[in-house]
């Protein structure tokens, strides 16, 4: 239907409200009324070994992103209850719900790591992926940090130190919810969240929680997602009472009331009255719900042709007769298109609502097999699966947490890490119940299984069944691309995983005594395969271990774990920024290694030049080519040993023993005398890379992070005097209701301490967020002062 036509079509059905309005939308359900009681659960929680593998269009993989305290945790604790998993109501104030399992989480009351929790629901599999929270981590591990000697002029780096966790649950996900606290509408961290689920063009229902609070506002929060989320609201319930009132909902769909009829306090919500409505309700309620669900009607015409087409040739007479599974399609297909959001309301704490959103859940948001996934369809039928969470456990070793797209996976097999170029054993297939896990024979696509054995896979790799069947998709990928684009390399069908951003921070780390050196060395590996966004070092000046992270917050949490999960006690040196170098001017060296050790005679000249190059342009990293002439002679050893001695030199600039970035090596000229090892020539050509670097003059790059600073205008002034101050660059100034959003850049290594005098400044009324933008130059005034400062001198 063109525009034009849902335009006409729309007020045409805007006419007909009036006359159709309220006491006929009743007339034609007075039939329904059945006065049911409802108890959705066994009398017994369910055996989760019961658990089988359930048909694919049956399954939802779906995340709750939440800002803040709007009840993420409580809403799945409601929906664990009444699935039947849990015997009694977890509750976040008394610490004991199923899926903050890490012992930091439990001590705080925070959702740090993912964990995926699985259960059934009417027949459909909900595989739940914790998608965690942010801004209370933050501010409660900066009250922690805020104790510390150490780390008192802190930096904190927002949403930066956590973005991965959250990127990594939503690569997974087929589907969301969005809690929402009705008293607040939608807020900061939502709207971060909510953006990176646009990105993965991820479907949601929006959930109306903490109904039964005073302030709670339906059209308040109806517009504020509409206005925040540029999205389109749905919505398919009008709640009932408002504040301690809040008894129930209207289903718009069927106009059938749903009703908790509370007998005490303790009432959990499992049983509740579904009831049509009839003359002898409010008319007030009556008339809400006529004109909603005339107004809902209306709004899917306008974004489903296939309704709209419906309405017009089979209910042209009486469009509020349509059936409620007709509506309900086109709300299904209205979502899965991203075209409309679902929009029903409750109360978790009260117990209100949540089993409506599990049906919700099911009726509205996509099956593995209704998402499309790039690479899958190269592998057919065979296992193609992405490890999205590794966890350590101390008797099982490494927990490897799979999202299975095709195929099926099976324990005591063997497979294959794409990624690692490495086949390993699978011991055991569980299916992950929080901290607790059910082994079962099988598991197929589109679930969510946690496997024991895999000692290599790290967050973010693809798992297929053999070395042959990743040969084999690449193979189906390169004929089925006439082009030839593709390369017939394995990359072409590994799945995307999670971008990596490179760490801004470091810090020494030392273990209490030399003795636990090896255990701490040990714990830092497992750490690393479960976070990619963590990089451990060596110094190889010092030999002190270095570990790198996105933020201060990020290096605390490991520095926490590895005390209470590993029990060392490791001390953190002060906090540094990672600069880069990179080189100023083209220059060219020679040299020549010659070098006796034994009876052998080493002998190497290499010739080469280096030059620099635009790092934007290269997305930071640095260029090695061998001139044509050299391609041919040099043999594959060697031609690696020289690649060998290139990439070490790009790992250590001659300046301060940064990383290099944005510089070009072209290999010259390379003779080698018979007899001369690999590692003569790497150390050769290292060495004559550092004559070269130091012809062609240092740089030091500096990390600029892109800062949003929300703040009331009374506050703007003070908060620009500072950030010019830090050497900031204001980018835009926008207006958000009363506040102001300040745009800027301002380098890294100004941000120390920002929180403490964002406060002062603000009265702590502001809010920021950073992340990395870009590594520039600095200017010369401020690289002496670096250096200076580096090395001691200042
Ligand atoms: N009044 C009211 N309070 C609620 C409701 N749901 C949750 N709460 C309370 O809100 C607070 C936060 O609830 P949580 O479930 O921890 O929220 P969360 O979104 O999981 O928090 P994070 O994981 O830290 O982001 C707790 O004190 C809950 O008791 C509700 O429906 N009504």
């Amino acid at each position: 239907m063109s525009l034009g036509g849902l335009q006409t079509f729309s007020r045409m059905i805007r006419g007909r409200r009036l006359f159709a309005a309220g006491l006929q939308c009743c007339r034609c359900r007075l039939s329904c009324h059945v006065k049911r009681h409802y108890s959705l659960l066994p009398d017994d929680v369910k055996s989760l070994r019961a658990l089988v593998n359930p048909e694919i269009s049956r399954i939802r993989n779906i995340g709750i992103m939440a800002h803040i305290d709007a009840g993420k945790t409580t809403t799945t604790e409601r929906m664990l209850y009444y699935a039947g998993y849990t015997r009694a109501l977890g509750d976040v104030d008394d610490g004991d719900t199923v899926t903050d399992f890490m012992a930091q989480e439990r001590e705080r009351g925070i959702t740090i790591q993912s964990a995926a929790v699985s259960f059934d629901w009417k027949s459909h599999r909900i595989n739940l992926i914790d998608t965690p929270g942010k801004n209370k981590e933050i501010r409660q591990l900066l009250v922690e940090i805020k104790k510390r000697t150490t780390l008192n002029d802190c930096v904190t780096t927002g949403h930066v130190d956590f973005t991965l966790e959250v990127e990594r649950a939503l690569r997974v996900l087929d589907g969301a919810v969005a809690v929402f606290d009705a008293s607040a509408g939608v807020e900061a961290q939502t709207l971060t969240v909510w953006r990176q689920a646009e990105k993965h063009h991820i479907p949601c229902v929006c959930f109306l929680n903490k109904m039964d609070k005073p302030a709670a506002n339906l059209s308040f929060c109806i517009e504020s997602i509409r206005k925040k989320l540029k999205a389109n609201p749905v919505l398919l319930q009008i709640p009932v009472g408002s504040g301690k009132n809040f008894t129930g909902v209207v289903d718009l769909l069927t106009s059938r009331k749903l009703m908790w009829k509370m007998k005490s306090m303790r009432d959990d919500g499992r049983v509740f009255e579904v009831k049509a409505l009839d003359r002898s309700d409010d008319p007030d309620l009556l008339q809400v719900v006529s004109d909603a669900r005339t107004a809902l009607i209306e709004q899917v015409a306008d974004l489903d042709d296939e309704f709209a087409e419906l309405l017009l040739t089979d209910f042209s007479e009486n469009f509020d007769a349509i059936p409620s599974n007709k509506l309900q399609e086109a709300v299904r297909r209205v979502t899965l298109a991203r075209k409309g959001v679902p929009v029903l309301c409750g109360s978790s704490l009260r117990n209100k609502g949540v089993q409506p959103l599990l049906d919700a859940i099911t009726a509205y948001l996509p099956a593995p097999n209704e998402r499309h996934h790039d690479v899958v369809r190269w592998y057919k039928d065979d296992l193609c699966a992405l490890a999205f969470k590794v966890l350590h456990d101390k008797q099982r070793g490494p927990l490897v947490f799979l999202r299975i797209y095709s195929g099926t996976l099976k324990p005591q097999t063997a497979l294959h890490n794409i990624n690692r170029n490495s086949t390993e054993r699978m011991s055991r297939l569980l299916v992950p119940f929080a901290d607790q896990h059910v082994e079962i024979p099988s598991m197929t696509a589109g679930n969510i299984a946690l496997t024991v054995g895999l000692k290599q896979t790290v967050t973010g790799d693809t798992i297929v069944s053999s070395k042959a069947s990743a040969a084999a998709a690449a193979h189906r990928a390169q004929n089925d691309n006439e082009a030839g684009k593709r390369s017939r390399e394995c990359a072409s069908v590994i799945l995307s995983g999670v971008e990596v951003p490179d760490p801004v921070f470091f810090c020494t780390i030392e273990p209490p005594s030399m003795s636990k050196q090896a255990d701490l060395e040990n714990v830092l590996n497992c750490l690393q395969r479960e976070d990619p966004s963590l990089k451990v070092r060596l110094d190889p000046d010092s030999g002190q271990t270095i570990l790198c992270g996105m933020g201060e917050l990020h290096i605390e949490i490991i520095h926490d774990r590895i005390r209470r999960e590993y029990g060392i006690e490791t001390h953190l040196g002060p906090l540094q920024v990672a600069y880069r170098e990179t080189v100023l001017h083209e220059a060219s060296a020679s040299d020549t290694l010659d070098r006796t050790v034994g009876e052998r005679r080493h002998v190497v000249t290499v010739e080469l030049a280096v030059r620099p190059v635009d790092i934007t342009s290269v997305g930071g990293s640095c260029e090695l080519a061998f001139t044509e002439e050299l391609e041919g002679q040099l043999s594959a050893e060697m031609k690696e040993a020289v690649e060998n001695g290139v990439h070490s030199s790009f790992l250590q600039g001659p300046l301060l023993g940064y990383p290099l970035q944005g510089v070009s090596t072209l290999i010259q000229c390379v003779t080698i005398e018979p007899g001369t090892s690999p590692a003569m020539v790497s150390a050769c050509v290292s060495r004559c890379m550092l004559k070269a670097l130091r012809l062609a003059g240092g740089q030091v790059l500096e990390p600029v992070m892109s800062l949003e600073v929300t703040v009331g205008e009374d506050h703007l002034s003070s908060v620009l005097g500072d950030l010019a101050q830090r050497r900031g660059t204001v980018r835009d100034i926008q207006s958000r209701h009363d506040n102001k959003v300040l745009l800027a850049t301002v380098p890294l290594a100004e941000m120390m301490g920002y929180s403490t005098v964002l406060r002062t400044l603000t009265s702590g009324n502001a809010t920021f967020s950073l992340e990395l933008d870009t590594y520039e130059a600095m200017n010369p005034q401020e690289q002496n002062t670096l250096l200076k400062r580096l090395s001691g001198l200042l």
